[in-house]
């Protein structure tokens, strides 16, 4: 049995649906992003599960059990909410004590507790300090400390990084990570970050209009996006109509290789800028050596910008025929701006996409 299940949850703000018969499970112990754009209804999901929202149709079960009666400090939660900050006239002790105070913990195990959590989040002894003297890095482990003192057997999360700089943030997610997973706390998080939703995850469920569009592991969705709107939420450029027709796909760029299994027929088809390559000089006539000779069909371009990703360079490419093409290559084989290449593509990081959607950009 999952510890949380949403059965054709529903949530609506008058004549807007923002949550729309959402089925959703999640496993004890298991950690699962919530993504999507702005307005999709991740944040409308975590109120309506912690019973802040109530649902207009559908049902939140926990640990099998209808939730609809049951108020949300009876839930058993532990919530890090955006707005539910820390109480400033408390210490830091305070502020983590405060759930276990109000559930009548008595005094001096609460201290243990207290104790043992900022052990936990890394500020050992803090408990006597203002909340104010604290960074924001310091402050956000204080409310993770807080959520987690009375044992939730379910964590959610909204943004919980989300006023922390970049750094900080790539250092904390691999934190939280490594704390939930040794604690074996189960966590529902909510993140506008793909960075973070990705590295924080064993599940990512993508969020649009109210619907899951997709929902797998990190690697599953970010290598197979299920749909163009999955695809482009990622940030993925290459998109286009394609007829594929015996392991080969006709696109704007030319022939493009599809993996095999690829049905025959008219759809949209992704990319991956990983699967795009470089083949000899782009301004010579071609077919000579053997790389070219095993790629006819190397589409023609040049290199109109380069962006930095570590050791990794993202190139942008304006081929001779179709719309602008993304690579992404080694530092080491990344062209400089302005040189003429040509392109061949990799089967293994093309990708179908599930049709019916309409082309936004
Ligand atoms: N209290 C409310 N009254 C009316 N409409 C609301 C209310 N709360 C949310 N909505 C609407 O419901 C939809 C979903 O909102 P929600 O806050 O869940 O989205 P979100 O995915 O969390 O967005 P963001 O990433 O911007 O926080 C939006 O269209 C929003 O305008």
């Amino acid at each position: 049995m999952p510890l949380l299940r949403l059965d054709g949850l529903t949530v609506r703000f008058g004549a807007h649906t923002a949550l729309d018969g959402v089925d959703l499970d999640v496993a004890e112990r298991e950690i699962v992003s919530v993504l999507g754009p702005s307005g999709s209804g991740k944040s409308t999901l975590l109120r309506a599960v912690a019973g802040l929202r109530p649902a207009d149709a559908g049902t939140v079960l926990l640990g099998g059990e209808d939730q609809s009666a049951v108020p949300t400090h009876r839930r058993g939660l532990g919530l890090m909410f955006q707005d539910h900050q820390l109480f400033p006239q408390r210490d830091v002790g305070g502020n983590i004590a405060f759930g276990l105070r109000m559930r009548g913990v008595p005094r001096r195990a609460a201290q243990e507790r207290v104790a043992e959590l900022l052990d936990l989040v890394g500020l050992p002894g803090a408990a006597g300090r203002s909340v104010g003297s604290l960074s924001g890095g310091e402050q956000q482990r204080v409310a993770l400390a807080r959520a987690l003192a009375p044992r939730p057997r379910l964590l959610m999360l909204d943004e919980p990084l989300g006023q922390l700089d970049r750094g900080l943030r790539e250092r904390l997610v691999v934190e939280l990570r490594q704390l939930f997973r040794g604690l074996g706390t189960t966590v529902l998080a909510v993140t506008h970050d793909q960075g973070e939703a990705f590295a924080l995850a064993d599940r990512v469920v993508v969020m649009r209009a109210g619907r899951i569009a997709q929902s797998g592991s990190p690697a599953e969705v970010w290598q197979r996006p299920a749909s163009e709107f999955v695809a482009r939420f990622l940030g993925f450029r290459n998109v286009t109509g394609a007829t594929v027709r015996g392991g080969v796909a006709q696109t704007p760029w030319g022939a493009v290789p599809v993996p095999e299994g690829t049905p025959d027929g008219v759809g949209r088809l992704l990319i991956r800028p990983a699967g795009v390559s470089f083949t000899g000089d782009g301004g010579g006539d071609g077919g000579a050596d053997g790389a070219d000779a095993a790629a006819p069909d190397g589409t023609r371009c040049t290199v109109t910008a380069r962006t930095f990703r570590g050791e990794r360079v993202v190139v942008l490419l304006d081929p001779e025929r179709g719309p602008q093409l993304e690579a992404s290559v080694p530092l080491r084989h990344a062209p400089a701006e302005g040189e003429r290449v040509r392109v061949v593509f990799d089967p293994r990081e093309v990708v179908p996409l599930a049709g019916g959607e309409p082309a936004d950009g």
